[in-house]
């Protein structure tokens, strides 16, 4: 899934309003709305104290990756609104763990090894899953107080893998499950070599290439392969439960 709350500022065909406000769910500042209007192409941004009022044709969208993994997010969403769609973006927990790893040391550079923080106990190869960087990788675990209060209908796992390798594919779902044309298609990505990530070709507003920013797609250390394994060993079941109650199998345990 992916790490944390902020603007999301891709300016798409059929985006007409852009908005970031404080979140009446959580009380957490600095939340993203997003509305949409398959109507228009104007796209405007502005602050708010409240969650805008969606008016006719536009859904209002939200970004807080860490309502995935906090207890009293699904209760407070579904009591504003049992008709939330919910949308989860999951990558490979061993690699999550990586990335999540990565931000922090670009923060902070003095922070111990990978290696180190993984491990409550190196030589009994015992992981510490109190490490927050384990602990949201647990995503079987995380959603099932999430189903105690939505449908798996009313829910959409996009692949994180499949979001670079094939982005037009997962929108295309995305699309789908929100109701929407299919406005977003292959031909608004190309690869980017130097990136290493598809980027979109014209912007909405500038009409140039776009890539998402410098935070996004950090090189990660290399992580000793012996621990890569005890990790891969320890999400498995984990991995198949998840799998099982999404009913999508992410592929991870290849
Ligand atoms: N098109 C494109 N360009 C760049 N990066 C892409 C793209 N699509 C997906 N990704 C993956 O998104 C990961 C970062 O997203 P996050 O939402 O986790 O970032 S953040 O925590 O909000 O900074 C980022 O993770 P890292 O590679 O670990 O940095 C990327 O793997």
């Amino acid at each position: 899934m992916l790490r944390k709350s902020g603007s999301w500022s891709y300016n798409l065909p059929g985006i007409s309003e852009l908005r970031l406000d404080a979140s009446p769910v959580l009380g957490v500042q600095k939340e993203t709305w997003l509305t949409l209007s398959p109507d228009s192409n104007m796209v405007s941004a502005s602050r708010r104290d409240l969650m805008p009022r969606t008016l006719e044709g536009q859904i209002t969208m939200e970004k807080t990756p860490s309502y995935f993994v906090t207890r009293e997010a699904p209760a407070r969403i579904s009591a504003m609104s049992k008709d939330t769609k919910l949308i989860v973006v999951v990558r490979d927990p061993v690699t999550r763990a990586i990335s999540d790893y990565t931000q922090t040391l670009s923060k902070r550079p003095d922070i111990p090894s990978f290696e180190s923080l993984t491990f409550r106990n190196r030589s009994a190869g015992l992981i510490d899953t109190s490490w927050s960087a384990i602990q949201i990788g647990l995503y079987a675990k995380h959603l099932e107080p999430w189903l105690r209060h939505f449908p798996l209908g009313q829910m959409l796992f996009v692949s994180g893998e499949r979001l670079v390798s094939d982005p037009a594919g997962e929108l295309r779902r995305v699309q789908d499950f929100l109701g929407l044309k299919r406005i977003i298609t292959d031909k608004h990505f190309y690869f980017n070599q130097t990136k290493g990530f598809p980027c979109l070709k014209k912007a909405e507003g500038s009409g140039k290439p776009h890539c998402l920013g410098k935070t996004k797609g950090r090189a990660h250390p290399a992580i000793a392969r012996e621990v890569l394994r005890q990790l891969r060993d320890f999400y498995r079941p984990f991995n198949r439960k998840f799998y099982q109650m999404t009913g999508r199998d992410f592929g991870w345990d290849g």
